[in-house]
């Protein structure tokens, strides 16, 4: 317990007090308040404690730094409440050490700051499993060798577009065979295989416009899913395929391939794929038995 005047001006201080700020009682008095405080908390009783006081003649729990004679610091709450004693006005102060309350405070700043360590590596690690999601679902639709979409993505795009295309939408599927494909492994290894495989797949993916898909559909089989293109669209885009084997080069020699062209009309239906490959496979046949390197359209 501490009394001062009304400025701040020590007139008592009892034993339990000088406990805390250490020195005697001869030595603080007349000594101002401020003295007791850190620059913080001196800063803070001018600005709000001592106004708060004159004005409402109390102040409750307020939260201090004191500064004993030995420049420890000391945390306390004090309440403090204007008098009229015996020899005029004073301030009677009551101080309760709140070391709990600062190492509260200070566990909660600590545990705050790794909560947000912990939330912000949290985050990084959910952006890093998205990420190998994205990737993961994208190696799903992708064929290995070529890197061109595979009979999974082909599924699932057509099934967008029924449910997406207007009824009166047409489209237009290509199968696309490649001719001997097996004498090529078999006369110089399946790696001279691969190559051309790769080698075509690039150059189909490279004449494809935005809105078609190209799927490596099989070993030497691919599609290629037209949207909007009539048959006569169709057949254009089928001669650029046969450019295409054309430009590739491979050890054993020219690359043809066989075209099978099938062209329905938007419908719904879990069928809808099959019929259509089972259309343009049957024209592929049909291209071989001609004597391969031409396109078939189908009925
Ligand atoms: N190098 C390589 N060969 C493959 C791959 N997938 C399938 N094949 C081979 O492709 C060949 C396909 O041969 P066939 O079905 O007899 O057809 P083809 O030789 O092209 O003859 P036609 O289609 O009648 O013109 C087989 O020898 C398969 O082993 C692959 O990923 N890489």
């Amino acid at each position: 317990m501490m009394i001062t005047d009304p400025e701040g001006h020590i007139v008592r201080i009892n034993r339990e007090f000088l406990v805390l700020i250490g020195g005697t009682e001869a030595f603080w008095l007349g000594h101002s308040m401020d003295e007791l405080l850190t620059p913080a908390s001196r800063i803070f009783s001018q600005t709000h404690l001592f106004p708060t006081l004159h004005h409402a003649k109390s102040a409750r729990e307020v939260f201090l730094h004191l500064r004993g004679v030995g420049g420890e610091t000391v945390p306390v709450m004090v309440n403090a409440v204007s008098k009229r004693l015996e020899t005029g006005d004073h301030i009677v102060w009551a101080f309760f050490v709140a070391r709990e309350r600062s190492r509260f405070e200070g566990e909660l700043i600590k545990a705050r700051a790794e909560a947000q360590g912990l939330a912000q590596r949290l985050a990084a690690s959910n952006e890093q499993v998205e990420l190998q999601n994205r990737q993961l679902s994208e190696l799903s639709l992708s064929d290995p060798l070529t890197g061109l979409k595979n009979r999974r993505a082909l599924e699932l795009t057509v099934q967008e577009w029924q449910r997406t295309a207007s009824r009166q939408s047409s489209v237009s599927l290509l199968m696309v065979d490649v001719d001997y494909f097996k004498r090529i492994n078999d006369a110089h290894g399946h790696p001279e295989g691969d190559r051309v495989l790769v080698n075509f797949a690039r150059q189909l993916q490279a004449g494809a416009r935005g809105s078609d898909l190209v799927a490596r559909y099989g070993g030497e089989e691919f599609v290629l899913w037209l949207p909007d293109a009539d048959a006569e669209a169709a057949a254009r885009i089928a001669e650029r395929v046969h450019k295409c084997a054309r430009r590739v080069r491979s050890l054993a020699g020219p690359v043809t391939v066989s075209v099978g062209l099938a062209c329905a009309v938007h419908q719904t239906g879990a069928d809808f794929l099959a019929r259509l490959l089972k259309r343009s496979d049957e024209a592929v046949y049909r291209a071989k038995a001609l004597g391969r390197n031409c396109t078939v359209v189908s009925d």
